[in-house]
């Protein structure tokens, strides 16, 4: 006897010959070919669904009605799930009685260290950081992810957008502000002066606009910089010498800035307490600063540039590492007297100080470079060359006795103690990069991700923060270094494409996001 055939291996002369047979077998067919239609039906609805919801979406009723959208992402702020992570990520831990800061800048290096110390400690933590790109932004997501896993939500916007500010005030009683979001370096002034305006000047008005405006104002502590002496000769810095001679423009918009200060003090009763930051350096540093890139050229065999003054005159940083500037950051708060105006109104006089936070020892760059050389056991191909005329100082050197006696502010890492440190974050931090795109390269492994955060960017872009276990069950992003921690994958056109940190899926509707999971969760690269 013939074995029937498979139903999907049926012809038309496979139609059998007796009425019986043939009826219960037609009957059999039409079933089979009306579900395959009811199938062709709900994958043309749903892919209908997909296509309609991507074209026929109007931006601002997806701000609103999309849950995924509302979660974040630059100008897409707002919405119950939104409000709720501000919201949490502010309380202060039950029966500490501690402060609640809104931390401005809370990706770049200093308000990563301020931000989890503040939470480590019990106080509440709301940031806010625009995540530009004048230094790789990877670095600052993988920041962000770290504060994340220790509870500190950064809100992603621009402190010159004041209705977003104000809405955070409405959600949030900020008792204090700490405001270190700026556009930093001293010789990027020469490339781009307009952005110095725009975050040190416009941004910081923007700031204490609001500030000033909502009831209670908080109390408002902020990063001046060491650079306000400028040509100032007389050493060691104190703050009551001259600093009206700015050596830069970014060292000017400081120096505004403290100006800026007195006058919202003046008029409206603001509480402002300016920070004089000495070079700040150590882990999770910025790329833009000298000993940070002076370790990757020396470790890549590249020739770096050391300047020296004239008549080959040192030129040397009071070089003062993270930890001793997140303890004066936080004697600063803790020290912090209530402003005392009310809705735009003052009433009466208000506490307003500026500070040197510095390490009292100043160090030639060329001794930063050979600590540097025997950390990394390279020796550096070095320029030695006359300061050019970019903006940078000889030499600084605080005088730290104000901050002492106010706050007991007392460093206690040397320079060479501090890049041990450092060092040690970086290579760590960028071998994790080499390591994990090690594993991409493998087109055998199979990555298994578990989300724990989504971004709606615009673009149609919904970022997913993910931690990666490789099929062996190691965890590749238990390390906050693991260069898979604030990688881009994006989905675009359902094509992975690994893009170096979190998971994007585009040109789908947010709320797809879900129907992609299981893809994402466990795909080959
Ligand atoms: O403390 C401050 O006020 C300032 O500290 C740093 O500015 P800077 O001290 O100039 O720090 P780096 O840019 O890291 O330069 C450190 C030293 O290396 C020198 N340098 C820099 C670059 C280079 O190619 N070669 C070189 O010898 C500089 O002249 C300087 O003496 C920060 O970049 C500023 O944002 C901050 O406000």
């Amino acid at each position: 006897m013939s074995q029937p055939k498979p139903m999907s291996h049926m012809d038309d002369n496979d139609i059998p010959s007796t009425p019986g047979k043939f009826k219960s077998s037609y009957i059999h067919r039409l079933r089979y070919n009306f579900s395959l239609t009811k199938v062709t039906v709900w994958a043309l609805v749903f892919f209908g669904l997909i296509f309609l919801s991507v074209f026929f979406r109007s931006p601002s009723s997806s701000k609103s009605d999309d849950p995924t959208r509302r979660a974040l992402g630059t100008n897409n702020w707002g919405g119950p799930t939104w409000e709720k992570r501000v919201r949490t990520s502010a309380r202060v831990r039950s029966g500490k009685g501690g402060m609640s800061v809104l931390v401005t800048g809370a990706a770049g290096f200093v308000g990563t260290h301020v931000s989890a110390a503040l939470k480590r400690r019990g106080d509440g933590v709301v940031g806010i950081d625009n995540f530009n790109d004048y230094y790789d932004p990877t670095l600052k997501r993988s920041r962000q992810a770290l504060l994340e896993r220790s509870g500190v939500f950064i809100v992603e916007g621009d402190i010159n957008d004041m209705t977003l500010l104000k809405k955070l005030f409405e959600l949030v009683t900020f008792t204090h502000v700490l405001h270190l979001a700026a556009q930093a370096g001293v010789r990027y002034a020469m490339e781009n002066p307009l952005s110095y305006v725009h975050s040190n000047l416009a941004g910081f008005v923007s700031l204490l606009e609001v500030c000033k405006s909502v009831n209670p104002q908080p109390a408002i502590v902020w990063a001046s910089s060491s650079s306000v002496y400028g040509l100032n000769t007389k050493v060691p810095f104190s703050e009551k010498d001259r600093t009206d001679q700015p050596a830069s423009l970014y060292a000017a918009t400081k120096k505004a800035g403290e100006e800026i200060a007195h006058t919202y003090n003046h008029i409206y009763g603001l509480s402002l307490t300016g920070l004089r930051f000495f070079t700040v350096y150590g882990p999770w540093g910025r790329p833009d600063m000298a000993y940070f890139f002076f370790t990757k050229a020396i470790l890549k065999g590249k020739a770096i540039s050391i300047f020296e003054g004239p008549n080959h005159g040192t030129v040397a940083r009071d070089f003062t590492y993270i930890d001793d500037i997140v303890k004066g950051c936080l004697g600063s708060l803790d020290t912090a007297e209530k402003s005392t105006g009310s809705g735009g109104k003052k009433k009466g006089p208000a506490q307003l100080r500026v500070f040197n936070l510095g390490n009292t020892s100043p160090v030639p760059v060329t001794e930063l470079v050979g600590i540097l050389e025997k950390l990394l056991k390279v020796k550096a191909k070095k320029n030695v060359m006359q300061l050019p005329r970019n903006g940078d100082v000889p030499f600084t050197h605080a005088n730290i006795s104000y901050a002492q006696r106010e706050f007991g502010y007392k460093p206690t890492t040397d320079l060479e103690t501090g890049l041990k440190k450092f060092v040690k974050w970086y290579l760590n931090y960028y071998s994790a990069g080499k390591k994990s795109s090690g594993v991409n390269n493998k087109s055998s492994s199979v990555l298994h991700l578990t989300i724990y955060n989504s971004h709606y960017f615009s673009m149609g872009n919904v970022v997913l923060v993910f931690q990666v276990t490789s099929s062996s069950g190691e965890n590749l992003s238990s390390s906050p270094n693991n260069a898979f921690q604030g990688q881009l994958f994006y989905l675009g056109h359902y094509e992975p494409e690994v893009k170096g940190g979190i998971v994007g899926v585009r040109y789908v509707a947010p709320y797809l996001v879900d129907v992609f999971m299981p893809v994402l969760m466990h795909f080959k690269v």
